[in-house]
């Protein structure tokens, strides 16, 4: 007998009840005929609601959405599948991670969560507690279904939980397995999500589908990108990345879609700057959109991390809703003016005129009136950034538009910034790519266009902070190519510490390369030394697996 499996993947706010019952109505209506719609973990409240579980109201409120959703199930010959939070009525946490099988207004099955990840960005037993190892299973049209929600199929991967959801439900016996996920996305997830649970089917010999949620929440962005597993041919139908779908699939031992049997292997891939690309906007988007605001401001420097930020905004929002300020001092080059005013003009974004030279001045005066000698360079240069800083919080201020920050992933890793200056603002769309990938993705914008909206001149140029004569970037720190090497592996690869680099046989060509170990042990230090600034810097959109934020958490006073 063949089953019709509905996949919604929304896009969810946190905690907004209303909102996401809303959505899930929509798509049950746009599920017209199935007999299962699956959404996804947490799907009432949205991944993750962090401490706002913890509010008193939390569980009346989500327990409205819950009411709401079973009167739906009245209305509807589909069995409903959704994820909520529910009271462990036991010892430990006071939750559970929770999926719920919705029949005609009753609650028909209620499945814990066993396995809760707490790691890089999860801390799901800070508030949850562990289901007990049981299968749950339900037969719907004729199809004996076992339910898990997201960690518990991701077990085979490294992990060393000592149970299996996965397994428990296989020696069961099951015809297939709807898994319930809220999966972050980072560049290579997809990829990595095909591989394991095509060997989670493959091993199991069982079928199995996967639905996802899309959408920002402040620095996680969740890709979407549903799917159905078949044992034999790997994972045979996926949904969109990056945006909402309710799509139906039917099931009889193979999976069919409008009227297809699906029998062939489909990839994941994406490029990685388009994923990038993908992610940053829609992030920007949701922030912007689930927050209330409508319109960006950004400082326009005529170099490439602002002139990224300006494109993937216009992009993101509509260039009528970004705007631009230029602010030359003294050590602007003249480029610094027309590459902005170019790029502004590619991208239909308006740009307005702040000098700073004056107000620099007022403060170099009264800082020696004040404290007797002259401002260091150090000094001066910090100042200019932090005039700039206040300008453009001057302008949120007035006008109510959102502050994008610009700083990348490598100056933000070395601290290459000016606390209370240019890491101003309220988000940071760019700040988990690398320098080089900064470059990249600037250069993809423009295919992507097929056309130089983003200056040749501006991508060519050599990086400068321009807050002193000639200054560049190369001056402080080693060339980005090297220095985005040492930051790539001691922030998201293996931990190297400068004498273990020399001595690891696979890395002597690529040390040398890198500058030798006294660069990796200046660059080291300079990470260890700049943690009090990322604590106090704007959220990132996160689009690597490990992003500053909650997914890398380091002391500040320590010995490093
Ligand atoms: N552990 C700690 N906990 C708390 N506070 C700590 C601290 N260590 C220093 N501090 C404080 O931080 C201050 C130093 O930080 P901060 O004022 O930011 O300044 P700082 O890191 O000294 O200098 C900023 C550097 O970034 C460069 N820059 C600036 C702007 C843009 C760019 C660019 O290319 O994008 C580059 C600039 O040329 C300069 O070399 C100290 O005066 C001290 O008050
Ligand atoms: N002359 C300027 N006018 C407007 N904003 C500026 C100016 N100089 C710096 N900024 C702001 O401060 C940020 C840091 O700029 P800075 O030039 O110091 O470093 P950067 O990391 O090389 O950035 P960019 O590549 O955008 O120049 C810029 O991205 C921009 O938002
Ligand atoms: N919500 C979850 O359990 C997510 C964890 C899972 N490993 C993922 O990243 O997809």
């Amino acid at each position: 007998m063949r089953i019709q499996i509905a996949m919604a993947q929304l896009d969810y706010k946190l905690c907004d009840f209303d909102g996401n019952l809303a959505r899930m109505r929509a798509a049950i209506a746009q599920a017209q005929g199935a007999d299962l719609i699956v959404f996804s973990e947490l799907c009432l409240s949205g991944y993750y609601p962090q401490d706002m579980v913890e509010e008193p109201d939390f569980l009346a409120r989500q327990q409205q959405a819950l009411d709401a959703m079973l009167a739906e199930s009245r209305h509807t010959s589909a069995t409903l599948v959704i994820g909520a939070a529910t009271a462990n009525t036991g010892v430990g946490k006071p939750l559970h991670n929770s999926l719920l099988v919705l029949q005609q207004g009753q609650i028909v099955l209620q499945y814990h969560k066993q396995l809760l990840p707490t790691y890089n960005i999860f801390d799901e037993r800070r508030h949850f507690e562990p289901g007990p190892n049981r299968a749950a299973i339900l037969t719907v049209a004729g199809q004996r279904l076992g339910f898990v929600i997201c960690e518990d199929a991701w077990n085979q991967q490294g992990t060393d939980y000592a149970i299996d959801p996965v397994q428990t439900l296989a020696q069961t016996g099951v015809d297939l397995i709807v898994s319930i996920n809220a999966s972050p996305s980072n560049v290579g997830k997809p990829e990595q999500r095909h591989a394991l649970f095509a060997g989670v089917a493959q091993h199991w010999k069982l079928p199995l589908v996967y639905i996802n949620q899309v959408g920002g929440n402040d620095q996680i962005v969740f890709d979407g990108g549903s799917f159905a597993v078949h044992p034999r041919h790997g994972v045979v139908h996926q949904l969109p990345l990056f945006e909402e779908a309710v799509q139906t699939l039917g099931f009889d031992g193979d999976f069919h879609h409008d009227g297809r049997m699906l029998d062939q292997a489909v990839s994941a891939a994406m490029a990685d700057s388009e994923f990038y690309y993908r992610q940053i906007v829609l992030g920007l988007q949701d922030y912007a959109r689930k927050i209330g605001f409508k319109q960006v401001v950004i400082g326009s420097s005529g170099g490439i991390d602002s002139a990224l930020t300006l494109a993937l905004a216009a992009d993101a929002l509509g260039p009528d809703n970004v705007t631009a300020i230029t602010m030359p001092s003294q050590y602007s080059s003249s480029g610094s003016v027309s590459d902005s005013a170019q790029l502004c003009q590619n991208l239909g974004v308006k740009l307005l005129t702040h000098p700073i030279a004056e107000l620099v001045g007022g403060y170099r005066g009264q800082f020696e009136a004040a404290f007797g000698p002259a401002p260091s360079r150090l000094t001066v240069e910090n100042l200019q950034a932090r005039i700039r800083g206040t300008i453009l919080m001057e302008y949120s201020n007035h006008f109510g538009h959102l502050l994008l920050t610009t700083g990348n992933k490598s100056e933000i890793s070395v601290g290459y910034c000016t606390l209370y200056g240019d890491t101003n603002g309220g988000l940071n769309i760019i700040g988990d790519l690398y320098k080089t990938e900064v470059f990249a993705l600037a250069r993809h914008y423009n295919t992507r266009h097929g056309r130089e909206l983003i200056p040749q001149a501006i991508i060519d140029k050599e990086p400068s902070a321009e807050l002193s004569e000639g200054q560049k970037d190369s001056d402080s720190l080693p060339p980005y190519p090297v220095l985005d090497e040492i930051l790539k592996l001691h922030i998201e690869g293996h931990r190297l510490r400068p004498e273990e680099y020399t001595s690891a046989r696979n890395f002597v060509a690529g040390m040398q390369a890198l500058g030798g170990g006294d660069t990796i042990a200046r660059v080291l230090g300079l990470i260890a030394k700049s943690e009090f600034k990322r604590r106090q810097a704007p959220p990132i959109i996160r689009v690597r697996n490990r992003a500053f934020g909650n997914g890398r958490q380091m002391p500040i006073a320590a010995q490093y």
